[in-house]
């Protein structure tokens, strides 16, 4: 097979291994696979178009010869190997957070802001968190029909969201109660989250916001290039295994309708609009789960908004594991080639 030499950095994780079947399923050009992991890894088989690929540990050295890396590991890993790999000639497209807000690192989501990809320096393009990404695709649409001024999020987000660790945690914790069992001690949760939620996700930063609060802010003014926008954002856990979902309130320049923000939102990239309340159809995160649109629903008018007219509230739900991480880092992959 003729096409690009690609490496997955932490291919035996949640997001890592959905890329693989994200690059299978898009039919990416891969001339030959290589997929890296801790050394705990190594020597696991992994499947690809049908054959068996052995996973490497990450080191700088697995990096040469390799044209395309897809980042699916944590900060520090990131931090140390994808220079390495950028130095070996590799264009990195990276999901964690090492490297979003460098301002010589263009941070995209292809339905927002595809002209960014170009200009990369560093050879690193990072993914934006997968709540932002989630709750940007179905708000920069209606931002280009209206303007937007502010967002107020609240988020409530899977516990895949946690990788590996959270996924298995959730299925632990259920199947324990199911068998009339007390779960003990919840990592890498601070709390039970089976039959629970928990508001907190991060660490606790400035003003009583968490990390994950933040990243809404900070990243969504970057990759909407809006650095005036205001935003208010909530974040929590909640006991279900993929699929974040959010409940939004935006403010505008302009005045915009439901019905217009339906229309608008019909014709969107990457945007599939369930709203009819009287079918009872709305986004639900069973629904959306292993899907790569994000699907939004119960849009109405703001009634707390002073004007009441130009600030809209809708659901969203989007797979945060396919477009939240793996599907837009192969979407930023697809414009490298
Ligand atoms: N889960 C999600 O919904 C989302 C995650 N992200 C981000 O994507 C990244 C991956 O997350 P996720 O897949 O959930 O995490 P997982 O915990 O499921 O997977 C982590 C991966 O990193 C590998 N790894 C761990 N330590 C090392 C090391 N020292 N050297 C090389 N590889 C290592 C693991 O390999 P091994 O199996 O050998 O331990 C594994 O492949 C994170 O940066 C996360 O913030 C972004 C958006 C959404
Ligand atoms: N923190 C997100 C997932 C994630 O990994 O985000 P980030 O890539 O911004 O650390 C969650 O737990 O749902």
């Amino acid at each position: 097979m003729s096409g690009k030499v690609v490496a997955i950095l932490g291919a035996t994780g949640v997001v890592g291994t959905q890329m693989l079947q994200c690059l299978e399923e898009r039919n990416f050009p891969v001339s030959r696979l290589v997929p890296l992991a801790s050394a705990r890894s190594r020597g696991k088989l992994i499947d690809f178009h049908g054959e068996k690929v052995t996973v490497q540990e990450a080191t700088p050295e697995a990096f040469e010869g390799v044209d395309i890396v897809l980042g699916a590991a944590g900060d520090a890993q990131a931090k140390q190997l994808l220079p390495e790999a950028a130095a070996r000639g590799a264009v990195c497209v990276d999901n964690s957070h090492a490297f979003r807000l460098d301002a010589d690192v263009p941070l995209v989501v292809p339905e927002i802001n595809p002209e960014d990809i170009q200009n990369h320096p560093r050879n690193i393009i990072a993914n934006p968190n997968c709540a932002t990404i989630i709750g940007l695709v179905p708000t920069w649409p209606l931002h280009q029909a209206a303007g937007l001024r502010r967002m107020i999020v609240s988020t409530y987000q899977a516990a895949s969201g946690a990788g590996m660790p959270g996924l298995r945690e959730l299925e632990r914790e259920t199947k324990v109660l199911a068998d009339g069992g007390e779960v003990g001690d919840s990592d890498p949760f601070a709390y039970q989250l089976a039959y629970n939620l928990i508001p907190q996700i991060g660490g606790f930063k400035d003003d009583g916001y968490t990390s994950e609060e933040l990243k809404m802010q900070n990243e969504g003014r970057k990759i909407m290039h809006l650095p005036d926008c205001r935003f208010n954002c909530t974040c929590v856990r909640v006991p279900i295994v993929r699929s974040h979902s959010e409940s939004i309130t935006c403010e505008f320049d302009r005045p915009i309708s439901p019905d217009e923000a339906r229309e608008v939102l019909a014709g969107a990239p990457g945007v599939k609009v369930v709203d009819d309340p009287a079918s009872l159809a709305y986004p639900m995160p069973l629904d959306s789960s292993d899907q790569d649109l994000v699907y939004v629903g119960r849009i109405r008018r703001d009634l707390s908004a002073p004007d009441g007219v130009n600030a809209l509230t809708f659901f969203c739900c989007g797979d945060q594991i396919r477009k939240g991480a793996a599907t837009n880092a192969v979407q930023i992959a697809e414009y490298l080639v």
